[in-house]
């Protein structure tokens, strides 16, 4: 199916109506204007027709044909006839007068005259009561041409002009139609590109389109709220997830990351390292008979005093690396990147010199802190992840081995038991 624009079609039937109406009125106007000239043409034939009756009647009567002719010969000039004829009742010619011109304008008159006005006008030259002959004659249709053309051009004037009108009016309204249009097409092409929904259309002086235009803007405030509400509905979905995630990854009481979280990240870090030829450092820590402070001062007490070594962990290293408690009263701390076995060393003596000051539970009890720790650098001990932490766990063991309280490095020369 062949398409055309809207304006296409609005345009051609603009021009189709116009063009159908102006030559409607123009042929309609032409003919009454043509109808109205002839019917007076015709008028001042009669009239003259009568007059040259009247005039030629005692000639007639005489038998004078000379006079005849010269009366006919004045009526024919001063009334711009082209051939006056009187002829008696048997038909004879007795007078007869010619007033031809060449000129072209003349020609096209007599034509004219003889095709549409004077057929056939006639006046009977009578006597009294007896009919002597009669008058025939044949204007000449100079003037009614001319006053015709006259109409004619006035008419063609008026029309053009109409039809100008016309054009200017229905551009107009052509305009108006195009613009609101454009705005409504506009603006779902742009929505379409950049989805700003809170964009709202104006209000149009076309009502159709203004009613289109707010149902669009009911529907656009409908999207907005829709999107609002799916955009509030991810949020909680993400919150939801990320505590889920959290509650997942780490320990409840501590807050710290659990025992699966610091076994990912030390994947992680190990395959980093592997890639960079850098180190990663794993303290393996746990509570000196922690047992004990459980059983004199209760659960909630060791609990306590859990929280508070994680704080004290934390407070010791770098924001970057890993505090994770492993479960029970185990916990370790992932170094990365490293430098080296010293830096690890260091970090330890840091954490051990943090548990130097006991803690003071709510009834205002001290309890002493302790903590063996176990140290172990990847590669310098372990080639992967399991290893690393089972070695920096077999340090720790040394380190309770040698009097708790005190960090150990892992050495493959000592054996070490769990
Ligand atoms: N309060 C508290 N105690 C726990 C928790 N998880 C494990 N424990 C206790 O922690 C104690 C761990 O003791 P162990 O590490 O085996 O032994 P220890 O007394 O610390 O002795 P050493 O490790 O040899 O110095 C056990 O009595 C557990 O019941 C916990 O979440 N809260």
């Amino acid at each position: 199916m062949a398409r055309s624009t809207l304006f296409a079609a609005l345009r051609q039937t603009y021009f189709r109506s116009t063009l159908f109406a102006i030559v409607l009125g123009g042929v309609a106007l032409a003919a009454v204007a043509f109808l109205a000239l002839r019917a007076q043409v015709e008028d001042n034939l009669d009239r003259i027709a009568r007059t040259v009756a009247y005039s030629v009647e005692a000639a007639v009567l005489f038998g004078d044909k000379q006079t005849a002719d010269e009366i006919l010969s004045q009526i024919a000039v001063r009334e711009g006839l082209v051939e006056v004829a009187v002829r008696r009742v048997d038909g004879e010619t007795f007078a007869y007068a010619r007033n031809a011109s060449g000129e072209p304008l003349h020609r096209l008159g007599t034509q004219m005259d003889g095709a549409f006005v004077s057929h056939g006008v006639r006046a009977e030259v009578v006597s009294g009561q007896q009919v002597l002959g009669r008058v025939e004659l044949r204007g000449d249709g100079k003037v009614f041409v001319v006053l015709f053309f006259r109409v004619l051009g006035v008419l063609l004037l008026s029309l053009g002009l109409a039809a100008l009108v016309a054009k200017v009016l229905a551009r107009r309204t052509e305009g108006r139609i195009l613009a609101e249009l454009d705005a409504l097409a506009g603006m779902a092409h742009t929505l379409r590109l950049d989805g700003q929904f809170e964009r709202r259309l104006p209000t149009f002086e076309i009502e159709e389109f203004d009613a289109l235009g707010q149902d669009f803007n009911a529907l656009l405030a409908e999207i907005q709220l829709r999107n609002a509400e799916l955009v509030d509905r991810q949020l909680r979905l993400e919150r939801a997830n990320q505590s889920l995630q959290h509650l997942a990854d780490h320990d409840s009481l501590t807050g710290m990351a659990n025992r699966a979280r610091f076994a990912t990240l030390l994947k992680q870090a190990l395959t980093e390292a592997a890639a960079s030829g850098s180190h990663v450092g794993v303290l393996y820590l746990d509570n000196d008979r922690f047992k004990s402070i459980n059983d004199r001062f209760g659960h909630a007490a060791g609990d306590a005093l859990l929280i508070d070594v994680a704080r004290r962990i934390r407070g010791a290293v770098r924001e970057s690396d890993l505090v994770a408690r492993l479960g029970g009263d185990e916990f370790a701390v992932l170094l990365a990147p490293l430098r080296d076995v010293g830096d690890a060393q260091r970090v330890a003596d840091k954490i051990l010199m943090a548990m130097t000051r006991g803690l003071r539970l709510a009834d205002g009890v001290d309890i002493e802190l302790g903590v063996s720790i176990g140290i172990a650098v990847y590669p310098d001990h372990a080639s992967s992840d399991e290893l690393l932490l089972q070695a920096a766990d077999h340090a720790m063991y040394e380190a309770k081995r040698l009097g708790r309280g005190r960090a150990c490095t892992y050495s493959p020369d000592v054996r070490m038991e769990p």
